[in-house]
Parts: C-alpha cells; structure tokens; sequence
C-alpha cells in the first residue's frame, strides 16, 4: 500500500488550506477597514523542531495576508530581560497577535511567560485567564496543536458523542486542552500520564486515541483497538538511516497502519493544520481586539483606530 493514495491517512495540508483561504479573506477585510493583522513569535535559544514550526508559520502567514515578525533570544536570557520585551509588544498597537515558542530554556517559567501576554494578544489561548475559557465550553480559541488535533478527528465523520478517547500526554498545552475539547464535544475522555499503570491498556480502549508525549514510536500495533482512529501528535528529530535529519512522531506509523482505520502521517498530519490553526486564533484575537475598540469608543473600528 502506497503511503500518498492510502485513504486511512488523515492529512492535514487539506483542512489547512480551507482555513487559510478563510482567514485570508478575513484579514484582507480587516486590513482594508485600518486594522492590519500582525503576529510576532518570540523564540529563546535553538531548537530544530520550533525552527520547522516558525518557518512554517511565515509562509503561511505570509499566504493569509498577516504579518509576521520573529524576535529570537539568546537561551542566556532572563525571564526578567523577556517579560520586559513581551511587555513592549503588549503596547504596541501594530502588534495583535504574540506566540511564544515552545520549549524555553528550563531556567525560564513558561507559566510567567504566558502571563506576561496580555489576554487580548494571546493567540494561543494559554493566559492563565484565556486557558479556562475551554473548560467554560468557549471553544473559539483553542490552544492551536490542541485544536488541529480535535479538528482532524472530526474529519473522520466519527459521531464524537459517547466516543471512548484516549489522550496519552497531559501537558498543559496539547493533552489537558484536548481532553477539555473532546469533553465539550459529548466524548468519553481517558487522560494517561506518566504514572499510569497500563498506557496500553486503556489505549486499546480507544475509538480515537491522541498521543502528545514525544517519545518516537511509543505506539505500536498491539496497543491499538482495531478500527481506531490514531492522532500523532509527536515531532521528533531523528537522523534517518541515510544519515539526514527528519521527523517522526509517537506512533510507530508502519504497523499502526494496518490496524487502524485512520492514522495522521507525520510530518503532513498535525502540524500543517496546527500553523493554519495558530492563523484562525490571529484572526479571532484581532476581532476580540476590534469589539473592544467598538466598546470603548461606541463608534466604527475605524474612526476609533484615527
Ligand atoms: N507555542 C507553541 N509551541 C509549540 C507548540 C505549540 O502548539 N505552541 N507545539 C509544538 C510545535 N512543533 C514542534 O516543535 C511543530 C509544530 C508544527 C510543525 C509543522 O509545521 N510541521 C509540518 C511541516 C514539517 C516540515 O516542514 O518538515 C508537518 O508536520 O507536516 C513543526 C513543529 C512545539 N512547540
């Protein structure tokens, strides 16, 4: 079986470009009313796979119509010296959108990071209070790997009502955020972490399973119910037998294939739909920041942005 006419292979490239070509529209709208979206990514020390992601992120930015900036940092830097320049963006009325890359160095609190964002420019959704947002059922703005995951499950057709998920991950920004997104869907949600006994047990469980936990090949056969539907979250750098880097996720794709019915190729499954996502947030963000405008003044977006 060729891996391209395979129809178990749910793509992201696809839903992607459907969400581009909307905010597209949105943000040449927005843009001609005066209000031009503009998303900075801020990057601490060197990490591959964030490089992948924030190139991505321009391209596609720069597709939609939206702005993009990268500010990198040295991995020396203090928390201080960036909560400082976060808060410059934060008052920089050309800048609507701030995304910090992840990981940081592990002397820097990510946490501090986040609430250094103000909530209006947070297009991730991860301020401490933009995250409780999803567990109060408002699902307009998601964390984006979080959100494309859930967005391909639906792809599927699968009625998510009652549907037996399984999440193996529960970090704050992909595994807890899906399980509160499945959970306002009507799922059954399983979330497994490092001590749970039996991750296989439960995952063979699973209607849909989702693994976040960036262990390559976590996933095999035998730990899949057939007929499942298998989310692959991971993007781990690996130097390839023909001794080139290159990504694979936390499912071992080969022999996971032939059990379940669909399965998300990595790379070409999550990520391309997580940058597209991370588009839509900058879109609804810039909105959330218009409404405010329109609150404040009680005219047109645009007399109040003169
Ligand atoms: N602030 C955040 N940081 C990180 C997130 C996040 O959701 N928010 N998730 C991951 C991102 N990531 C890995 O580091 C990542 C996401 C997406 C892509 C991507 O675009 N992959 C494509 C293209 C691959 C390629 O061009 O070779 C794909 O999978 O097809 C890459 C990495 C961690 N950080």
């Amino acid at each position: 079986m060729s891996r391209s006419d395979d129809s178990r292979y749910l793509k992201g490239g696809p839903v992607a470009q459907r969400i581009i070509a909307s905010v597209r529209e949105d943000a040449a709208i927005a843009t001609a009313e005066g209000f031009s979206p503009k998303l900075v990514s801020i990057t601490v020390g060197d990490t591959d796979a964030v490089d992948v992601y924030v190139r991505n992120q321009r391209a596609k930015a720069g597709l939609a119509g939206i702005g993009f900036e990268e500010r990198r940092f040295a991995a020396d830097i203090t928390a201080g010296e960036l909560e400082a320049a976060i808060h410059g963006l934060n008052a920089d009325p050309r800048v609507t959108g701030i995304i910090i890359q992840r990981p940081v160095p592990t002397h820097i609190p990510i946490k501090t990071l986040q609430a250094a964002v103000h909530p209006l420019k947070d297009v991730e959704g991860m301020h401490p209070a933009s995250i409780g947002n999803i567990v109060y059922n408002q699902l307009d703005l998601a964390p984006c790997t979080a959100a494309a995951s859930v967005e391909l499950l639906k792809e599927t057709g699968l009625d998510l009502k009652g549907l037996e998920v399984v999440v193996v991950g529960h970090s704050e920004i992909v595994g807890k955020p899906i399980a509160f997104l499945l959970m306002s869907e009507g799922a059954t949600v399983t979330v497994c972490h490092h001590m749970t006994r039996s991750v296989a047990a439960h995952a063979r469980r699973a209607d849909a399973l989702f693994v976040a936990v960036g262990k390559p090949r976590l996933i095999k056969a035998d730990m899949v119910k057939p007929g499942a539907c298998v989310i692959d979250i991971g993007i781990n750098s690996e130097i390839g037998p023909d001794g080139e880097s290159r990504i694979v996720g936390d499912v071992d794709t080969e022999s996971v294939k032939e059990v379940a019915s669909w399965i998300t190729p990595v790379p070409g499954g999550v990520g391309p739909l997580t940058v597209a996502i991370l588009l839509r947030n900058t879109m609804v963000a810039l909105n959330r920041q218009r409404a405010l405008y329109r609150a404040t003044y009680g005219v047109p977006d645009q007399l109040a942005a003169e």
